[in-house]
């Protein structure tokens, strides 16, 4: 790149050195056994997670066959899809956003061999704000830990969630125990993931999350902990603890005039 170039992440709330770590492994989104693996095996805990709460927010029965037809969903910072997918299935009407252009062919053409229809964009929550893109639901997974200014960020992901619909966003809560299992535990003692995905000062705690999305223009209305099992090998969802990975879903109110 010449001095006259610009990257395309400049003067944007995005990491260079993120996408590019991201990059550097969208190959292994689908690979049950590469680097996606924590998130794979995560997924059919969070996923039960986020089709509660949009069903109950929609009053939607999830059991039956496209339960969220007529919903427009938008998953930012898709990776390769592990989220776009089941919702689509669902019958919604998905839209899959991530800054690392990388991630996006590979989302894309598994999409197209599981026969589903995604609207796949290289871009971000900034970006699509700006367009004045809304949805009824916004998918915000595993993402905002990655993000240089993350209240602004969450600003950016609050405009896209419609009146009336509402935003889940899981991350990382900051303390020593998180320090123990998501770095020295998943990075560097089982090598789940490579060593420097996440850095420990960008852990936000619950409370910290919370603020900021309320100052975003959204209510939390629910919190829980994704919480790992070493005996059964399993995810399941607590009230209590939150004190490593955790989860909100979070509301934006209907202006009644
Ligand atoms: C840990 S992965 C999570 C992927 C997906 N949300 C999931 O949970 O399966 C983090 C994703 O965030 C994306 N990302 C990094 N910085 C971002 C930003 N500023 N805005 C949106 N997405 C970003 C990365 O490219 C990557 O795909």
């Amino acid at each position: 790149m010449t001095s006259m170039q610009q990257s395309p992440t400049a003067g944007t709330n995005i990491d260079p050195g993120e996408i590019a770590k991201f990059e550097a492994m969208a190959s292994e989104w689908w690979d049950l056994n590469g680097k996606f693996k924590p998130l794979h095996m995560m997924n059919p805990c969070r996923l039960g997670y986020i089709v509660d709460q949009v069903a109950a927010e929609f009053g939607r029965d999830p059991s039956q066959p496209e339960a969220f037809k007529g919903l427009r969903i938008l998953d930012i910072g898709c990776g390769g899809g592990l989220l776009c997918e089941p919702m689509a299935r669902l019958g919604a009407t998905v839209v899959g956003v991530d800054p690392a252009e990388r991630n996006i062919p590979v989302a894309r053409i598994h999409a197209e061999r599981m026969g589903l229809e995604i609207d796949y964009r290289a871009a971000s929550a900034e970006a699509l704000a700006e367009a004045g893109e809304t949805f009824d639901a916004v998918l915000n997974m595993e993402v905002v830990e990655h993000v240089p200014d993350p209240a602004a960020y969450l600003g950016a992901c609050a405009r896209l969630v419609q009146p009336g619909g509402l935003m889940v966003c899981s991350t990382i809560n900051r303390n020593p125990k998180s320090f123990m299992m998501a770095i020295v535990g998943a990075e560097h003692v089982m090598r789940w993931l490579p060593k420097g995905t996440h850095e420990w000062s960008k852990f936000i705690t619950p409370d910290e999350l919370t603020t900021m999305i309320a100052a975003a223009g959204l209510e939390v209305v629910d919190r829980k902990g994704f919480v790992f099992n070493p005996v059964t090998w399993s995810w399941s969802i607590s009230a209590r603890d939150l004190s490593v990975n955790y989860v909100t879903c979070s509301v934006k109110r209907e202006v009644r005039g």
